[in-house]
């Protein structure tokens, strides 16, 4: 579980996050949604330790990251995996050096016993025996693919993921969800996930958080986002007239079915 406190944070005159006190649990994808310029990415950064708040608190169970010494951060940040945005695997190196790599910087592991695990976490993404290729050489899918064997590698407590889905065809998307709530749930994992993707907040969204301009202006679960009266999610969520008559009509359903 990971817990903010009343965070705050601003460049200079410009306070982009305004008080944010919110839970993100175990076992479930957590999503931070919002409008361009709300201030996700830079929660984002915050609860990974790469800024400092101007002011509140960030804990890793009841852990306040910002008070760590150096060592202590250290030892949590080999319990954290990230996806990046546009996957920033290593072009040089193949599949599986790309996927040793964290192995290769925090663990004293024999290199018998890191490509055992590199097998294993390939696997664990259905891309097995793809380990001598290049990242050029696979799909943006596989890369995506690539990137979470990564991130799992060193079997995380806490993994982030920023726009998951960026670039991605609607169909692959929903596959690489499934496969991230799958390894959160199997692994216990607090996983907070960065989107901007409308079938992943109605697919895989079971604690979201909705930020608007620096606010926090709605949490729920997906199963509430329909009924909800807050007006900022419904703009958000089901921007167009066309999903606005979706929305409608599954409200419909829904109350006949009651
Ligand atoms: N390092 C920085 N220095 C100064 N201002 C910053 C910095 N990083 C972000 N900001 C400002 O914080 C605000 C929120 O940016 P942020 O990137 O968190 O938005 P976002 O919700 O992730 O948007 P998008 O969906 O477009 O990625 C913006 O006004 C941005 O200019």
């Amino acid at each position: 579980m990971i817990r903010t406190e009343n965070i705050v944070k601003s460049f200079g005159d410009n306070d982009v996050l305004k008080g944010i006190t919110t839970e993100f649990y175990a076992g479930k994808p957590n999503l931070i949604i919002g409008s361009s310029g709300a201030g996700k990415t830079v929660l984002l950064k915050l609860l990974i330790g790469l800024f400092q708040p101007t002011s509140g608190k960030v804990y890793y169970d009841d852990i306040d990251l910002f008070s760590l010494s150096d060592e202590r951060l250290r030892e949590i940040r080999m319990k954290v995996g990230m996806l990046f945005q546009g996957n920033a695997l290593f072009d040089s190196m193949t599949v599986g050096e790309n996927i040793r790599f964290p192995m290769d910087m925090f663990t004293k592991m024999t290199l018998k016993e890191k490509e055992k695990r590199v097998d294993e976490c390939l696997e664990m993404v259905n891309m097995e025996g793809v380990n001598d290729r290049y990242p050029s050489e696979v799909s943006g899918g596989m890369q995506k693919r690539v990137g979470i064997a990564r991130a799992m590698v060193l079997e995380p407590k806490y993994l982030f993921c920023d726009e998951p889905n960026s670039g991605l065809d609607p169909k692959t998307s929903i596959l690489i969800d499934e496969l991230i709530c799958d390894l959160t749930t199997r692994n216990n994992i607090t996983t907070v996930i960065n989107t901007h993707d409308m079938n992943s907040v109605m697919g895989i969204g079971d604690n979201i958080v909705l930020l608007k301009d620096g606010n926090l202006v709605w949490q729920g679960d997906k199963t509430q986002v329909l009924e909800s009266k807050s007006s900022v999610l419904q703009d958000f969520i089901f921007a167009s007239p066309f999903l606005r008559r979706l929305r409608e009509d599954a409200l419909k359903q829904r109350h006949a079915q009651e």
